[in-house]
């Protein structure tokens, strides 16, 4: 369980420091100045770019970025030298093919002052100084002292923690931390490689000893390699001999899970963080934004902990103990052991990357290492008897078919991994294995679980025949004909709610699920995915799932065969280019956007939205779409159709009635924005703010919440500019309960206590943070005692939609998934007096009485999904949709329609619709049947010559 490990983690050896390192021939970097890449220089515009390792064009960014430097290097010498040599003649001409102005060319005296008056690099002060107060012979004493003992000690200068394994923190490393703002400009000239695993993501550069032409990481390196090293060594009582380290760069949602750092020779594990406060640009993590914000250093609120993790009475990780958050300046060095278990927190930053320059000092292993700090016991004793069906030893060869184990076919393999992170195995097993597998899995007992589950969900809506074949084998035979049942339901689509709560369901219980697993799949599977689950900050979400098993069904050659097609050309070239982004994953929603696109002819969306928009809405459409790169996204199709179908005014009148005065201004303002529509999302939070009453909801939550975190959503609702929409509420809500502590406190009153305790069991897994799923469930959990809940719904529900819900909560084995949690949620905040009110004025007379007639049908909740449907519907006048269907849809498919709609209480919700179309593309054959009747003649020919193109790719 060692760190990452450096592609070359070649210690150097440490030379004596020299004056200038650059021009000394013994100093080691000399030899890498031999076979030095191009050297860089940034243009003053750019930012850190990100020369993926798995992207393909990593070297055209390289070329790109020399010839860049050879411009600019030709531009200064051109004013001085009045050369008129072109950058490819500079490159050509000049002696070695690595030469540039930020490298000293050696025994060149001459030229080397020259250039350095020609550099404006030059004057800067690349010499970082050791922070002297650190070199007081008492502290250093008291260190020793400390270290040994081990005591836990804090001054100004250092704070030393024993707990759970030592740390020491330096504050401030370097007496001249503005040179760290060099450091950081000349990370702008590296090449980053993305460094992706399921154990970490983030960016990493070579090793510092190759980086001899960035004069400020060069300082650095000296300085580690001499006065850090000696001093780290004298304190710990090591002998340390040499240095290895990098840069490392954590974009958001980069992480690096838990591991000791163990390997080879490594003795000390440092980490100098890098987050000047005054900065001219921010970073923006793989892309090239700009902007013009200061860096404010680095705050809690960023994530990015380095975490230290307490072991089990097995020497195993277990809990973090303790946090600490970078800060500029200061360098953390630990001693590598079987204790050192750590991790970087996911980092939540959107603004600002977090970055280190991070490695280990080496050395012999000492005399007698300390009795301190021994092996774990599950290095020394059998394995503990739950893990022994997964440590037995699985050879290959009696799994996969033989194919698959020939050397050629797995280097193929490896590198389309390395190159892709995913790779599609088609008959992978041996039959026979298969065989038991499928066996197993129907073992009674055995539920649809987790990965299972998704996958079949996903097959079941990305091809229902194939889905059908697949689900025939492995559900038991009730299960695959309830599935059966449900998909040939008329008019029955897998929706996304269908699936989302589904898996929600599976996931609910992450232990059974593990005991699922455990029988299921593969041991080598079973502890990835051990692994996944217990990433720190990695938010089990939902959508993140998804995207992971959709990408592993989905396989991208074939999607591109499809998609090649259907799209317009360069709407198709757009699509690959964004597929070939590094760590992009052809995610569910990514998906159906793709095929939204594909689907959605934009002259034909032009006419329905020509008829439909005010003028003013239609030509900022027109406008939208014409920007390059702009794709009809999902929620882009949902912000412009919405847009479509709300007519601002008619929204302003309901709006100007039910919200309070200043936030219907707030919102006036917003919509006033030039380019603003009014999208979805946007007036589900402008509707959810009308029809909640902030009072209302002061009420229900003053009485669930604890003092403490009611105040904070107080202070969270009082914020300017703050809706209180709905996603909103929830993540006030989540806020509030989301420190632990507090959350316990919340959780031990209101939660039946076996209950309680199952919660504390599942918070103290070793890495799981409350994810936002988890959370969720945390805070539904909460809430979820029914007789709390029926105090809150008892006030705010019509008695008789309070008795449905009574009823609901008493059904056994019902969880209080998301979508239920909200549509729970979502009721008791919601008014239906007041809703009513809103929607009298708003809907359509016949309309309203279907919604009240609806609302008060037994069993009917007002969920979100249905709040919003109602919603929906209640904006978009039945009569428009109507025009707008009519001239776009085939005759008898608007019969069809027209029909569906007339049926009482259905509403021609959006996500309906869009489920509907999604699942019309998702299965070609059946999308053909679907399509034949639905679309124009020559779009359905378009859909069945990739349907062929599909069959002959399946079949090769
Ligand atoms: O950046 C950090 O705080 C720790 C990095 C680390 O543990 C590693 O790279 O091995
Ligand atoms: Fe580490």
């Amino acid at each position: 369980m060692s760190s990452p490990s450096k592609e070359t983690e070649e210690p150097t050896s440490t030379s004596p420091p020299e004056k200038n390192a650059a021009s000394g021939s013994g100093d080691p970097g000399a030899s890498a100045a031999q076979e030095r890449p191009p050297a860089k220089r940034r243009l003053s515009s750019t930012v850190i770019e990100i020369s993926d390792t798995e992207s393909d064009d990593s070297d055209v960014c390289a070329v790109k970025s020399y010839q860049a430097s050879a411009d600019e290097v030709k531009r200064i010498r051109g004013t001085e030298y009045s050369s008129s040599s072109s950058s490819s003649d500079y490159s050509s001409d000049s002696e070695s093919p690595w030469e540039d102005d930020s490298i000293l060319v050696e025994d060149k005296v001459h030229s080397k002052l020259v250039k350095a008056q020609l550099n404006p690099r030059a004057h800067r002060m690349d010499d970082p100084k050791f922070n002297s107060l650190l070199k007081s012979q008492e502290l250093k004493t008291k260190l020793i002292n400390h270290w040994s003992e081990p005591k836990d000690y804090s001054s100004d200068e250092v704070t030393l923690t024993c707990d759970p394994f030592r740390l020491c923190l330096l504050h401030d490393l370097l007496e001249n931390p503005e040179i760290i703002n060099n450091i950081v400009d000349d990370m702008n000239t590296l090449d980053w490689s993305r460094k992706k695993m399921d154990l970490y993501e983030f960016h990493q550069t070579t090793d510092l000893a190759n980086l001899t032409w960035q004069r400020s990481i060069r300082g650095i390196y000296e300085l580690l390699k001499t006065e850090v090293m000696s001093w780290v060594s004298e304190v710990t009582g090591l002998l340390l001999t040499s240095v290895s380290a990098s840069c490392s760069l954590y974009g958001p949602g980069d992480h690096l899970l838990v591991h000791d750092d163990m390997l080879a020779d490594r003795r000390i594990a440092f980490i100098l963080y890098l987050a000047p406060t005054v900065h001219s640009r921010a970073l923006l993590n793989g892309t090239n934004m700009e902007s013009k914000r200061g860096w404010c250093g680095w705050e809690e609120r960023l994530g990015g902990a380095l975490e230290l993790l307490a072991r089990d009475e097995l020497g195993r990780a277990a809990a973090v103990q303790r946090r600490v958050y970078p800060r500029n300046n200061m360098l953390a060095f630990f001693r590598v052991g079987h204790d050192s278990f750590h991790q970087v927190g996911e980092v939540v930053s959107l603004e600002l990357p977090r970055l280190s320059i991070n490695g280990w000092f080496h050395g012999p292993e000492p005399p007698d290492p300390p009795a301190l700090v021994p092996p774990p016991p599950a290095l020394l004793a059998p394995p503990a008897p739950m893990l022994r069906p997964h440590s037995d030893v699985v050879l290959l060869n009696q799994w996969v078919d033989a194919p698959y184990m020939s050397p050629r076919i797995r280097a193929q393999v490896q590198s389309q991994m390395e190159r892709a992170s995913e790779v599609c195995l088609r008959d992978v097993l041996l039959p026979q294995r298969y065989q038991q597998l499928l066996h197993a899995l129907a073992r009674p007992g055995t539920y649809m679980s987790f990965v299972y589950l998704l996958s079949a969900v996903a097959s079941a809506v990305a091809d229902i025949e194939c889905a059908r074949g697949v689900l025939r084998d492995v559900l038991l035979p009730q299960r695959y004909q309830q599935l059966l049942h449900a998909l040939a339901r008329p008019g029955t689509y897998m929706s996304f709610v269908y699936l989302l709560s589904a898996v929600a369901s599976a996931v609910a219980d992450i232990e059974c699920a593990r005991g699922v697993l455990r029988d299921v799949l593969l041991p080598q599977c079973f502890q990835q995915l051990l692994h996944a689950l217990a990433r720190p900050g990695t938010y089990m979400s939902f959508v993140y799932l998804l995207s992971a098993v959709a990408s592993a069904v989905a396989d991208i050659e074939c999607a591109r065969g499809v998609l090649r097609d259907v799209l317009l050309p360069q709407r198709y070239q757009q699509l690959l280019h964004a597929l070939a982004r590094p760590g992009t994953y052809m995610s569910f929603v990514y998906l159906l956007s793709a095929v939204a696109s594909a689907v959605a002819d934009i002259e034909c969306a032009r006419g329905v939205l020509r008829d439909v928009l005010l003028p003013q809405c239609f030509q900022q459409l027109l406008h939208a779409l014409a920007r390059p790169g702009t794709y009809m996204s999902f929620v882009y199709l949902l912000s412009a159709v919405a847009s479509a179908v709300a007519d601002i005014e008619s929204a302003r009148g309901v709006l100007r009635d039910v919200l309070l005065p200043q936030r219907y201004q707030q919102l006036l303002h917003a919509l006033a924005r030039p380019g603003t529509y009014m999208s979805f999302v946007y007036l589900l939070s402008a509707v959810a703010s009308a029809v909640a009453d902030i009072e209302c909801a002061r009420g229900v939550l003053r009485d669930v919440l604890l003092p403490q975190c009611f105040q904070q959503l107080l202070h969270a609702l009082a914020r300017p500019g703050t809706y209180m929409s709905f996603v909103y509420l929830l993540s006030a809500v989540a806020s509030a309960v989301a420190d632990i502590e507090c959350a316990r406190g919340v959780l031990r009153d209101v939660l039946l206590p076996q209950c309680f305790q199952q919660l504390l069991h599942a918070l103290a897994r070793p890495g799981t943070y409350m994810s936002f799923v988890y959370l969720l469930s945390a805070v539904a959990s909460a809430v979820a005692d029914i007789e709390c809940a029926r105090g809150v719904l008892r006030d705010v529900l019509l008695p008789q939609c309070f008795q449905q819900l009574l009823h609901a909560l008493a059904r056994p084995g019902t969880y209080m998934s998301f979508v239920y949690l909200l549509s729970a949620v979502a009721s008791a905040v919601a008014d239906i007096e007041c809703a009513r009110g809103v929607l009298r004025d708003v809907l359509l007379p016949q309309c309203f009485q279907q919604l009240l007639h609806a609302l008060v049908r037994p069993g009917t909740y007002m969920s979100f999904v249905y709040l919003l449907s109602a919603v929906a519907s209640a904006v978009a006048d039945i009569e428009c949709a109507r025009g707008v269907l009519r001239d776009v849809l085939l005759p008898q498919r608007y019969q069809q329609l027209l029909h569906a709609l007339a049926r009482p209480g259905t509403y021609m919700s959006f996500v309906y619709l869009l489920s509907a179309v999604a699942s019309a593309v998702a299965d070609i054959e059946c999308a053909r049947g679907v399509l034949r009747d639905v679309l124009l003649p020559q779009r359905y020919q378009q859909v069945s010559s990739c349907c062929l193109l599909l069959r002959v790719q399946s079949q090769i």
